[in-house]
C-alpha cells in the first residue's frame, strides 16, 4: 500500500513537470502563430515601401483607421442583408415589369439595350436605396412620365455623361491624361481646367454639380419627411445621424451627398453593364441561350414569380454557377480596384480584369464558356479561389453584390420569359468597349428583341 502510494506520488510528479513545460510551449507557439499571422503580409512585401508592421500587432491598427468608412458601412449593411433583400423582390419585379412594357413596340425594331438597362438599374437603385421613383423606365405613355420627361431626360443624360467620363485612358479629360503621365499634376490641372469654360474638365464639373444638386434635393426631402418606417439606404443614414452623437459628426451633409452620389454610380452603371453583357453574349451563343431558356421555362408557368429563395436555388445555370458568372469574367465591369496605403500614400492597384483573363486559371480566356464554372468541372475544381473576384475581396468588397445579383437574375428570368435577343446588324463586331473607372460600351449594345410565342 505504502509502495503503491509512493509510486502514485512519483507518477504525479513525473506528469506535473512536463505538463507545465507543455503549457509554456503551447503558449509560445500560439503567440508565434498570432504574430506570424499579423506580420505575414509584411514579410511578403518587405521590399516595397509602406507602413511598417508594429511589434506584436503588425498591421492590425490600420484596419481600424478609417473609422468614418466603417461607421458608414456598418450603418448601411442591413440594407444589403439577405433578409432585407428578399423583401425587395416585389419592388424589383414591379420596376422590371414596368420597364419591359417599354422595351418593344409592335413593329420589330432594334433597341439600344444598354440604355434600357441603365434606366432600369438606376430606377432600381432609386427605389431600393433612396426610396425615390426616378421613373426613368416607365412606359412613355405614362402621364407622370410625360410631364416629367424633360427633367428625367436631363437627369439620365447627366448620369450617363458623368459615368462615361470616368475614364482612365487618353480619351478622358485633359487632367486625367496629365494624371496618367505625371500623377502629381492631375489635381492642380483639374482645379484650373474646371474653371475654364469649354474644357472637358469644366463640363464634367458642371454636370457633376447639377447631378449632385439633384441628389441633394432628394436628401433634403428625405430629411424633411422623416419616414421612420422606410428602410432604404438613405433613411438608415439619416436615422443613424439623428440617434447617435458619433454619427452626426461622421455623416455631415457633405459626406451624405458624396456617398449618395457614389451609391448611385456604384449601383447603376455596374449592374446595367452586366445585364447588357449577359444578354449580348447569350445572343451570340445559341447553345447557351437554349439551355438557359429551358431552365427558365422549367421553373413553372410564366406568371409564377420567383422569390429570393427560388432565385438562389432554382436557376443554377443562370446563376453564379454559370452564365452570369462567366459573363462577369468575360467583361469585368470594374477592371481595377484601387487602394492608397495609409502612411506613404502609395497607390496599389488590383487588376481584376487581368486576373479574369489569366489562361492559367481560365484556359481559352477569350471564349465565352459558362460551363467552366460548373462545380463538377475539372477547371472549376482546380482554379484558385480568388481568380474570379468581380466584386472585389476583403472588408471593402462590394456591399451591393447580393443586391445586384438578385436584380440581374430577376431581370433575366423576366426578359427571357418574353423575348429572345439577336445582335442588330448595325452593331460593330467585335463589340467596342470604353475603359473607364467602370467599363462601358462605346456605341451601346444594339439588339433586336423578338417576342416569344
Ligand atoms: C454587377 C454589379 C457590381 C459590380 C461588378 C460591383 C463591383 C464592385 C467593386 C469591384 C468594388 C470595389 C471593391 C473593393 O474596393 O475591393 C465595389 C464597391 C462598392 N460597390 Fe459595387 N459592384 C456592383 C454593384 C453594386 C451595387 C448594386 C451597389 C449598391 C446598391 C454597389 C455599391 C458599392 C459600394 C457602396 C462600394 C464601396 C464599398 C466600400 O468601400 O465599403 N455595387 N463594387
Amino acid at each position: 500500500m505504502e509502495l503503491g502510494n509512493e509510486l502514485m506520488r512519483m507518477e504525479v510528479k513525473l506528469i506535473r513537470i512536463p505538463m507545465g513545460l507543455v503549457a509554456t510551449w503551447v503558449m509560445l507557439a500560439l503567440l508565434a502563430a498570432v504574430l506570424g499571422y499579423f506580420h505575414a503580409s509584411y514579410w511578403g512585401v518587405w521590399r516595397i515601401p509602406g507602413p511598417v508592421a508594429m511589434p506584436f500587432v503588425g498591421n492590425l491598427p490600420l484596419l481600424a483607421r478609417d473609422s468614418r468608412w466603417s461607421t458608414m458601412r456598418n450603418t448601411i449593411l442591413s440594407v444589403y442583408q439577405p433578409s432585407h433583400l428578399a423583401k425587395l423582390v416585389p419592388t424589383m419585379q414591379e420596376v422590371i415589369e414596368s420597364a419591359t412594357q417599354n422595351l418593344l413596340s409592335d413593329k420589330e425594331e432594334d433597341i439600344i439595350f444598354s440604355d434600357f438597362s441603365l434606366k432600369l438599374a438606376t430606377d432600381m437603385i432609386g427605389q431600393a436605396a433612396f426610396g425615390v421613383d426616378f421613373g426613368l423606365s416607365k412606359p412613355f405613355n405614362d402621364s407622370a412620365h410625360q410631364s416629367n420627361d424633360n427633367g428625367v431626360h436631363d437627369f439620365i443624360n447627366q448620369h450617363i455623361y458623368s459615368t462615361t467620363m470616368l475614364k482612365m485612358d487618353l480619351s478622358g479629360s485633359f487632367s486625367i491624361i496629365i494624371g496618367l503621365l505625371v500623377p502629381i499634376l492631375q489635381e492642380p490641372f483639374r482645379q484650373i481646367l474646371k474653371r475654364i469654360p469649354g474644357t472637358v474638365d469644366w463640363k464634367v464639373e458642371k454636370t457633376n454639380r447639377t447631378l449632385s444638386s439633384r441628389l441633394d434635393e432628394i436628401v433634403a426631402k428625405k430629411m424633411e419627411v422623416k419616414d421612420r418606417e422606410s428602410k432604404d439606404f438613405l433613411s438608415l443614414i439619416l436615422k443613424a445621424r439623428e440617434s447617435e452623437a458619433v454619427s452626426r459628426s461622421v455623416f455631415t451633409p457633405d459626406y451624405i451627398s458624396a456617398v449618395t452620389y457614389e451609391h448611385l454610380l456604384a449601383g447603376s452603371a455596374t449592374t446595367s453593364f452586366t445585364l447588357s453583357s449577359v444578354i449580348y453574349l447569350v445572343a451570340g451563343h445559341p447553345e447557351v441561350e437554349k439551355e438557359l431558356i429551358e431552365e427558365i421555362d422549367g421553373f413553372g408557368p410564366r406568371d409564377q414569380k420567383p422569390n429570393a429563395n427560388d432565385l438562389q436555388l432554382k436557376f443554377p445555370y443562370l446563376d453564379q454557377a454559370s452564365v452570369v458568372k462567366e459573363a462577369m469574367r468575360f467583361y469585368t465591369v470594374s477592371p481595377l480596384v484601387a487602394r492608397e496605403t495609409s502612411k506613404e500614400g502609395t497607390w496599389v492597384w488590383l487588376a481584376l480584369g487581368v486576373l479574369a483573363k489569366d489562361p492559367k486559371n481560365f484556359p481559352e480566356p477569350d471564349k465565352f464558356k459558362p460551363e467552366r464554372f460548373d462545380p463538377n468541372c475539372e477547371e472549376e475544381k482546380q482554379r484558385h479561389p480568388y481568380a474570379n473576384i468581380p466584386f472585389g475581396i476583403g472588408p471593402r468588397a462590394c456591399i451591393g453584390q447580393k443586391f445586384s445579383l438578385q436584380e440581374i437574375k430577376l431581370s433575366l428570368v423576366h426578359l427571357y420569359r418574353k423575348y429572345v435577343f439577336r445582335h442588330s446588324p448595325d452593331m460593330e463586331k467585335p463589340l467596342k468597349l470604353e475603359y473607364g473607372i467602370v467599363l462601358n460600351f462605346k456605341h451601346g449594345v444594339k439588339l433586336r428583341a423578338i417576342k416569344r410565342a
